[in-house]
């Protein structure tokens, strides 16, 4: 445990408490339409990218898969993570909206193993809170820690509703800051963009 483990877990709460408000009041065709466009910004800083992660959204996170098919008319291939244990490990596997999905570990599903795990050059990862200095708070799997710590050179994307801000995410040693953040109502991206 570190020193403001204490804090990440009470900020989970009000995050995610935040989110659920959030989700529950907003107008329904807003929650259809949310996610669904790549703003332009984000396709210009996605434009060397040949493999893009998303997730499958999960109850009141960011619908990340209503991505796939503007990034696919992009000429992107996608692909999704899949758990490999409950200790923080995960790969990525090519997917397409039309292929089947296998049942994971903590309600997660990902797609069959095909020609086997896939490298991203960019990883759109689910957050449950963020701040404006771009620090991630995550479900505390350190899942995403990890796979950012393996893919260091994929560009880091997270995708949340606006209500998700905190004030102030403390970063732990092992916490990469995101390079950009998209929500419903803007995008947010770091000093070197
Ligand atoms: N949609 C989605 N996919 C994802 C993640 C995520 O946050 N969202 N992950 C991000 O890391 C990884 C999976 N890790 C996860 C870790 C914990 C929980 C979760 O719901 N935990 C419950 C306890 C579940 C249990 O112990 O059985 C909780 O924290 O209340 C979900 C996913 C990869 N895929
Ligand atoms: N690169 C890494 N290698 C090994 N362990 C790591 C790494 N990054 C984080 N961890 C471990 O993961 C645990 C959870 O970290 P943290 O609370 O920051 O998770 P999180 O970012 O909120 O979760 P997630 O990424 O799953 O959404 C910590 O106990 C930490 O020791």
């Amino acid at each position: 445990m570190n020193s403001d483990s204490a804090d990440k877990a009470d900020l989970r709460v009000l995050a995610r408490d935040q989110r659920r408000a959030f989700v529950a009041t907003l107008d329904p065709l807003a929650h259809r339409l949310a996610f669904k466009v790549l703003p332009s910004p984000l396709a210009r800083r996605l434009a060397d990218a040949r493999t893009v992660a998303l997730y499958m959204g999960l109850d009141d996170e960011a619908p990340a898969q209503r991505l796939a098919a503007p990034l696919i008319a992009m000429g992107k291939r996608v692909a999704l993570p899949r758990v490999l244990d409950r200790l923080g490990s995960m790969d990525f596997l090519a997917w397409t909206p039309d292929a089947p999905l296998i049942p994971g570990p903590f309600r997660t599903s990902h797609p069959e193993p095909g020609d086997g795990p896939v490298t991203p050059d960019a990883i759109i990862a689910p957050l449950v809170g963020f701040d404006r200095a771009l620090n991630r708070l995550g479900q505390g799997g350190g899942y995403y820690d990890r796979a950012f710590a393996r893919f260091p050179d994929a560009l880091r994307i997270g995708l949340a509703w606006s209500a998700q801000e905190l004030d102030d995410v403390p970063a732990d040693p092992w916490d990469l800051p995101l390079d950009i953040i998209l929500t419903e109502a803007e995008l947010i991206e770091g000093p070197d963009a």
